[in-house]
């Protein structure tokens, strides 16, 4: 069930969340990083690769607004129970297009522990891709464990569990427009 209170405080599976960047940030942040792109891949025809499923709402935005001749395709990669990594990425949707030669742009929503995009870039280097980056609405910079440097960061975050825009926990919560972040012990 999902509840908020007079604090804008949200729950799910009897966690707290309290907001932590709200939409609009997120909006002009998304543009700032899609003229970044529009900039650098105008002439490239770049293949967006978005990573289902917490990324279809930073993707679909990032997409729109880099307004540029470009391309979008999806797969499905799965490594989170709950909050905590399984530290097995499983692939439920596989790559269906050939990217030898393409300038690849990865779409994510988070980069936490990196190794879900850690497995998906060893996978993808192996296609040929003319070039190869990450774009990602949340990087954990200590949270980092495989060496990832992504390429384009919405937002730099500490090491707390985080929902809302794409982010859920168990299925709930990809819907909220802002995004939240779990309440700290003696927060409440
Ligand atoms: O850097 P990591 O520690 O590997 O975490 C990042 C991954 O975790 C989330 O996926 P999740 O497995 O929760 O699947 P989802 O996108 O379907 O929610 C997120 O979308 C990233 O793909
Ligand atoms: N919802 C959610 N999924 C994640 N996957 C990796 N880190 C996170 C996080 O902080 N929140």
């Amino acid at each position: 069930m999902t509840n908020s209170d007079k604090d804008n405080k949200v729950s799910y599976n009897g966690l707290n969340f309290v907001p932590f960047i709200t939409h609009e940030r997120i909006q002009q942040r998304i543009s700032e990083i899609a003229a970044e792109i529009a900039d650098r891949f105008h002439d490239k025809c770049p293949l967006f690769l978005c990573v289902l499923t917490g990324a279809f709402p930073f993707a679909a935005d990032l997409f729109r607004q880099t307004g540029i001749d470009s391309e979008i395709s999806f797969i499905r990669l799965k490594s989170y129970n709950g909050t905590q990594t399984s530290g097995n990425v499983k692939e439920l949707i596989g790559l269906t297009e050939d990217i030898k030669d393409r300038h690849v742009i990865i779409v994510e929503d988070i980069v936490d522990t990196g190794h879900t995009i850690s497995h998906l870039l060893d996978d993808l280097r192996n296609r040929q891709p003319a070039s190869l980056s990450v774009a990602t609405l949340l990087f954990k910079p200590e949270s980092e464990q495989c060496g990832v440097k992504p390429d384009y960061v919405g937002f730099n975050i500490p090491p707390a569990f985080i929902i809302g825009f794409g982010l859920d926990l168990d299925g709930k919560a990809r819907n909220l427009r802002d995004i939240y972040v779990i309440e700290k012990q003696g927060q409440e």
